[in-house]
């Protein structure tokens, strides 16, 4: 399996500059995260709708916390954090739904795994400006959680594309990214690096 590339919207954009970023970058990566805290349900509904009409495939939009945005806009799934809904609720709910969700610890992934994620998002990794508040787990306790679930682990939380061998060392499905490419000056630029990181990764291994 090729090593997905998730990038993380960052709450900080505009909606104009993050429909030009994504119209960009959407050839090079796996999944947009729609993660936009202070938005209401209507204002992510339409930011979908514009990277929709923007050509951004729905097949490459999850939209974090949000389980009505998501099934009313059609997009791919949805990424469950640490205050949505419980992963067992929605999927009694929705048997078809793809969910991600955010865990940190072994014991949260293996929750995660019994509930009926599709996939589980691990960190943060490195110490990173998009996390201040916490220390970051290392590549260790990385090791451990994809060691111990079976679920596709994306791994989040300062990666640069220098670390990115690193992470993807551990077996870990992938990497999602925020900082790194929508605050990159070239956000064009910088999706492509981590994407070529990667695909070396998957010539050399897949
Ligand atoms: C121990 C721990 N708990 C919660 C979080 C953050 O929660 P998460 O669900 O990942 O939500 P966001 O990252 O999207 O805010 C954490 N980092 N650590
Ligand atoms: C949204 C998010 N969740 C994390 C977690 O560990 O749960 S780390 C993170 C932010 C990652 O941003 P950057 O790529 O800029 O380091
Ligand atoms: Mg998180």
């Amino acid at each position: 399996m090729e090593k997905q590339l998730h990038v993380i919207t960052t709450g900080r954009q505009s909606v104009d500059e993050l429909v030009t970023i994504a119209e960009s970058i959407h050839p090079y990566m796996t999944m947009l995260h729609v993660r936009e805290k202070t938005k209401s349900a209507k204002e992510v509904s339409h930011l979908i709708e514009r990277l929709q009409k923007a050509g951004v495939p729905s097949t490459k939009i999850i939209v974090n916390d949000r389980v009505d945005v998501a099934l009313c806009t059609g997009v791919k799934g949805v990424q469950l954090a640490h205050h949505s809904l419980d992963v067992s609720q929605v999927r009694r709910a929705l048997p078809e739904m793809v969910m991600g969700c955010s865990v940190h610890s072994v014991s949260e992934a293996q929750d995660a795994e019994q509930s009926g994620a599709d996939f589980i998002m691990y960190g943060h990794i490195f110490k990173t400006a998009s996390k201040r508040n916490a220390e970051p787990r290392g590549l260790d306790q990385l090791q451990r959680v994809v060691d111990q679930t079976t679920l596709p682990v994306i791994a989040i939380g300062g990666i640069t594309s220098e670390n990115v061998r690193n992470v993807i060392k551990t077996g870990a499905s992938g990497i999602a990214v925020m900082s790194g490419i929508l605050e990159a000056k070239s956000p064009l630029q910088a999706v492509k690096l981590y994407k070529q990181q990667l695909e070396v990764w998957d010539a050399h291994n897949v």
